[in-house]
C-alpha cells in the first residue's frame, strides 16, 4: 500500500451505501466456447452453453473468439500508456457528450447531475464502427491509432459472429438479428482507474446495465456481476473476453429471455486498472421492440417499441442508476 494509505479520498468520492453483500467464492461465471463450431455436436453444446448463460446470468467468458492475444496485449499496452500521460495532453480530447466521435472524461457526470457520488475514474472513447477519422485518435504512444483501429475492427467482427450465434440459440435463424441492427454502431471505451487510498469509501463505475446490445469486454480483477442478490466478482480467465447483455438484446431479441444484467467497477489501493469496453448496438435510427416471433400468447410482448437514438439519449439524460432506462419501456401489466 506505501504511502497512498497515508490520504484520506474527499467527500463527494464517497459512494452511496449498497444493500448487496459481496461474494467471492461460491460463484463461478459461466465460460462460453466458440472454437470449434464446424462440429454439429460442439455447435449444440455451445449454443446451449450461450444460452444458458444469456438467460441465468447475462455475463460469460468468452474463449476461442479467434481476437489474437498479441493485439489484445497491444491494445491494453496503448490503454496504460495514454492514460499514464499528464492530464493536460489527456485534456486535449474532452468531451461531454459519449455519442460524439472520441472524447476524454473524468467524473462528468456529476457535473451534471447524473450520479450521486463522484466515480474513481477517466475514460477514453471512440468509435470503431463506423470507423472514427484517425487523425482525431491520439498521436502518443505512437501505436495507439493503429492498434486501436485494428482492434476495433477485430472486435467488430467477432461481434457480428455473436449476433448470429445469439439468434441461433433462441432457435431463430441465425441472419435474423443483422437485419434489426441497421446502421450498426461499435464504440470503445476505455476505462481508467487509478489506484485509491481508500478504496472500500468509493467506486470505479456505478451499478447499471448497458443499454446498448452487447458488450465485449477486456478487463483485469474489478468486475462485479450482479447474480442470485449478491456481487460476485469476475475472475479473468487468461485469454477470455467477458461478454455481457445489453438493455437492447433483452428487449429485441429476446422479449425479456436475456438478461441485461447489473454490474459494477471496484477499485483498489495497489495498482490502476484499465478495461476496455466495446458496446455494440444498433444505429440510431433502427427501430426496437420484442422480435415478432418470440411474441405468443403465453409469451405476450413485455416491451413497448421505440427507436434506438430515442432509447439511447433518454438513457444518457438520466442518472445512471441500476436499469431504471429499461423499466421507460416496460409494458404495464
Ligand atoms: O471496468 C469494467 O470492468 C466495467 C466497465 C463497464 O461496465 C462499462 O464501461 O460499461
Ligand atoms: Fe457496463
Amino acid at each position: 500500500m506505501g504511502s497512498l494509505s497515508f490520504f484520506k479520498i474527499p467527500g463527494e468520492f464517497h459512494r452511496a451505501p449498497d444493500p448487496h453483500p459481496w461474494k467471492d467464492l461460491d460463484h463461478e461465471v459461466p465460460v462460453v466456447d466458440i472454437s470449434n463450431l464446424e462440429e454439429t455436436d460442439s455447435r449444440e453444446r455451445a449454443l446451449q452453453a450461450l444460452r444458458d448463460a444469456c438467460e441465468s446470468w447475462g455475463f460469460f467468458q468468452l474463449l476461442g473468439h479467434g481476437i489474437p492475444r498479441e493485439l489484445s496485449d497491444e491494445m491494453m499496452e496503448v490503454a496504460y500508456k495514454f492514460f499514464d500521460l499528464p492530464a493536460q495532453d489527456k485534456l486535449v480530447y474532452y468531451s461531454d457528450n459519449v455519442l460524439d466521435e472520441v472524447g476524454f472524461a473524468t467524473n462528468f457526470e456529476v457535473s451534471k447531475s447524473r450520479r450521486p457520488s463522484a466515480t474513481w475514474q477517466e475514460f477514453f472513447f471512440q468509435m470503431c464502427s463506423p470507423p472514427c477519422d484517425p487523425s482525431k485518435l491520439p498521436e502518443n504512444p505512437a501505436s495507439y491509432r493503429n492498434v486501436s483501429t485494428s482492434y476495433g475492427a477485430e472486435i467488430t467482427a467477432l461481434a457480428r459472429r455473436l449476433l448470429e450465434l445469439f439468434s441461433e440459440s433462441l432457435g431463430l435463424e441465425g441472419s435474423e438479428l443483422a437485419g434489426r441492427f441497421e446502421g450498426e454502431l461499435m464504440s470503445m471505451r476505455l476505462n481508467h482507474y487509478p489506484p485509491c487510498p481508500e478504496p472500500q469509501l468509493t467506486i470505479g463505475i456505478q451499478p447499471h446495465s448497458d443499454i446498448n446490445a452487447f458488450t465485449i469486454l477486456q478487463q483485469v480483477e474489478g468486475l462485479q456481476v450482479l447474480h442470485d442478490g449478491a456481487w460476485v466478482t469476475l475472475k479473468p480467465l487468461p485469454g477470455a473476453l467477458v461478454v455481457n447483455i445489453g438493455d437492447q438484446l433483452q428487449v429485441i431479441l429476446s422479449n425479456d429471455k436475456f438478461k441485461s444484467v447489473e454490474h459494477r467497477g471496484v477499485v483498489n489501493a495497489e495498482r490502476a486498472r484499465v478495461s476496455i469496453a466495446c458496446f455494440y448496438s444498433p444505429g440510431l435510427g433502427a427501430r426496437i421492440g420484442p422480435i415478432p416471433e418470440l411474441v405468443n400468447e403465453e409469451c405476450p410482448a413485455k416491451f413497448k417499441e421505440s427507436l434506438y437514438g430515442e432509447y439511447a439519449k433518454a438513457s444518457l439524460s438520466m442518472e445512471l442508476n441500476r436499469k431504471s432506462a429499461l423499466s421507460t419501456l416496460k409494458v404495464d401489466v
